[in-house]
Formats: structure tokens, C-alpha cells, sequence
């Protein structure tokens, strides 16, 4: 057989990931970024609680743009991860795991994670 002859596809832009697959991709990343975002939590905690001086000083770094940013970044990865986390849990009882409901699941759950963001937004300023 000529192996020349074969359809290949090495055009990147024209393959389109199903919307159940971006978010169980996302899903894996958020967790990863979930645990390295708990040794910075923990630390700032530590600080916190060591003394009054540092709780004072943690108190001003929460002030500053740049670590109101993470902190949003945080907490909506963390919602993502606990959303889809819960997603997966129903799917794992055997629910949403047809092509329809499956994409229908992950689409209401973008649409939650982001009011969630959102919510946390104006809880962090
Ligand atoms: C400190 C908190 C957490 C961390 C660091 C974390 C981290 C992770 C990581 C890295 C994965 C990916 C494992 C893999 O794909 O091989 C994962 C998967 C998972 N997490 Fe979390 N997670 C946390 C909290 C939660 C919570 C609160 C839920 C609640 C629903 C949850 C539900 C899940 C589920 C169901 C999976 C399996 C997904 C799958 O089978 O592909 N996680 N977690």
C-alpha cells in the first residue's frame, strides 16, 4: 500500500476540539493550578497569623492591584475546578455522558463558572 496516499491532516487551525474536551483539558490544568495556588494561600495564612505586624503586612499586599488580580485568578480557577469537578462527579453516576448532554452539561457550566468569576470580582475589590 502507498502510505503517500493517505488523508493527512497537519493543519492545526482546522481541528476543532469538542466543547466536552476543552473543558475536561481545563479542567486537569485548573487542578494543577489549584495546588500550586495552595502553597501560595497557606503562606500568605502563615504570615497572617505569625503576627500582628504580619497580618498588618499581608493585609496591604491584598491592597495592591496585582495581588487582587491573582487572588481573583485564584478563586476562579478554584470555582472551575469545584464546578466541573462536580461535573464529573454526576457524570461518573452515569448522566451527561451522550455527545448532547454532554455538551449541553459543559456549556451550562462555563456559564456558571463565569457568573461565579464574576462574583468573586466584586468580592476581591
Ligand atoms: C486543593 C484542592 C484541589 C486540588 C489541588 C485538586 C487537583 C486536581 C488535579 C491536579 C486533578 C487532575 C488529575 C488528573 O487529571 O490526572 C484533579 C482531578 C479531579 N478533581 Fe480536583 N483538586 C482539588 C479539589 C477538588 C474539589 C473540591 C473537587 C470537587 C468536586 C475536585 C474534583 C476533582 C475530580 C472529580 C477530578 C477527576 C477528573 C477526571 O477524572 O478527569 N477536586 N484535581
Amino acid at each position: 500500500m502507498n502510505n503517500k496516499s493517505r488523508p493527512v491532516n497537519l493543519d492545526i487551525q482546522t481541528i476543532r476540539f469538542p466543547i466536552a474536551a476543552i473543558a475536561s483539558i481545563l479542567h486537569r490544568v485548573s487542578g494543577v493550578i489549584t495546588f500550586f495556588a495552595l502553597a501560595v494561600l497557606l503562606s500568605l495564612l502563615s504570615k497572617s497569623l505569625h503576627s500582628a505586624d504580619g497580618f498588618a503586612v499581608v493585609m496591604g499586599w491584598l491592597d495592591s492591584l496585582p495581588v487582587k488580580l491573582v487572588m481573583w485568578i485564584i478563586l476562579s480557577v478554584l470555582a472551575y475546578h469545584i464546578v466541573f469537578g462536580i461535573r464529573h462527579v454526576v457524570m461518573d453516576f452515569g448522566y451527561w455522558e451522550e455527545l448532547q448532554s454532554g455538551s449541553a452539561s459543559a456549556r451550562g457550566g462555563f456559564i456558571v463558572v463565569a457568573v461565579i468569576a464574576v462574583l468573586m470580582g466584586i468580592l476581591v475589590w
